[in-house]
């Protein structure tokens, strides 16, 4: 079994060094904060971020950065999509040899409106590591923690690397595939949150399960119509780094996304909400990033511009439903691309 470093001890960081614990490899999980690791090393647990479980002993942690990544086969970033940048920097003055790189996050740089494999391809030089794959999925950190079943994606243009991650993650209760789409899995996984951080509004304003399931419905038209424009299969979309993950992050309140919605919809100001998470709450973000990139492309996208106008412009939540529900009248179905057409869904 192999060294794997894993860069970023939130909860997810921390829940799949867990799972590569189970798999019998070193796990060196790094973590910016001093006092973090030696809690971790003292007690064999990371009670803030995965509340109540042990992990296993191949995990030491390091607040190190040199140290955790030496003599690695592999390194999973999973550090928020706002530090993604910043940690690259760190690493690239200190790895001096070939890794597999992963990373886990799940957003998109406003602004640049890069996906995060985009990111770390500018900060750090491709001989490092080939390709990125990326990992993604329906997979709330707490239930990977406690062993349910759960399964993931991982995807990169190079087959060999997102092999190489599948060996290292799966196990009888983490089961891992692949996709070549890495464009449809990274747009999937960080737009779904926009649609989660919607659903959570409409369960705070009460509105039930029909409300819900066209959210997440015409949510999912709308991620497939930007993520076409922008090279995906469509296809994807309805894998588990599409549908899968909206199902997983809609319906939860393990889903910080959700939970932060639901505040809004009870009428908290957003500033008060991302106060009291304590956690990263990446839908805000790339709210911002998709409404530009449905300006910039001209892709309609009604419910994440919705959802903008309530984080940045002082819409009130039921104000928005009400400009939703009353858009002009419009088709539900559009034409497949005539290279789908006789493809099945
Ligand atoms: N929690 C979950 O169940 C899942 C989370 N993700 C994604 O994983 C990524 C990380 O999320 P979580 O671990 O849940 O977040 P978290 O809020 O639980 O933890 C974030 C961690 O990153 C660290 N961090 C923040 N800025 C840093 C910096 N500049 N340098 C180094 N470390 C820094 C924090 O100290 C903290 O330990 C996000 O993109 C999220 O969308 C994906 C799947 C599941
Ligand atoms: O991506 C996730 C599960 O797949 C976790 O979503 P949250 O970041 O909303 O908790």
């Amino acid at each position: 079994m192999g060294k794997v470093a894993v860069l970023g001890a939130g909860s997810w960081g921390t829940a799949l060094a867990l799972v590569l614990g189970d798999n019998q490899h070193e796990v060196r999980l790094w973590t910016h904060r001093k006092e973090q690791a030696k809690e971790i090393n003292e007690t064999h647990m990371n009670e803030r971020y995965l509340k109540g479980i042990e992990l296993p002993k191949q995990i030491t942690a390091y607040h190190d950065l040199q140290k955790a990544i030496n003599d690695v086969e592999a390194i999973v970033l999973v550090v928020p999509t706002k530090a993604i940048r910043e940690v690259c920097q760190q690493l690239k003055g200190l790895l001096h040899h070939k890794v597999t790189l992963i990373h886990a996050s799940k957003g998109i740089e406003p602004d640049s409106l890069k996906r995060v494999s985009e990111v770390i391809e500018e900060e750090l030089p491709k001989d490092l590591y080939g390709e990125v794959v990326v990992l993604s999925g329906p997979s709330h950190a707490e239930e990977v923690g406690a062993r349910h079943p759960t399964t993931v994606t991982v995807s990169s243009t190079d087959e060999t690397l997102a092999q190489h991650a599948q060996d290292l993650f799966i196990n009888e209760s983490f089961r891992v595939y692949t996709n070549p789409d890495i464009v449809g899995v990274e747009l999937g996984g960080a737009l779904k949150n926009i649609i989660a951080l919607g659903a959570g509004i409409s369960d705070g304003l009460d509105y039930g399960d029909n409300a819900k399931a066209a959210l997440i419905t015409r949510g999912l038209a709308e991620i497939a119509r930007l993520g076409s424009s922008m090279g995906a299969n469509p296809l994807t979309f309805a894998g588990l780094t599409g549908v899968g993950d909206l199902i997983v992050t809609c319906t939860s309140s393990h889903s910080r996304n959700w939970r932060a919605g639901h505040l809004l919809g009870k009428g908290y100001k957003l500033e008060d909400v991302l106060d009291q998470m304590g956690m990263v709450v990446e839908g805000v973000r790339t709210t911002k990033a998709a409404h530009q990139l449905s300006a910039e492309r001209g892709i309609e996208m009604p419910i994440t511009n919705g959802i903008y106008n309530l984080l940045f412009n002082q819409k009130k939540p039921k104000d928005v439903v009400d400009q939703l529900m009353n858009r002009g009248k419009t088709h539900e179905v559009e034409e497949l691309p005539d290279d789908l057409s006789n493809q099945t869904l």
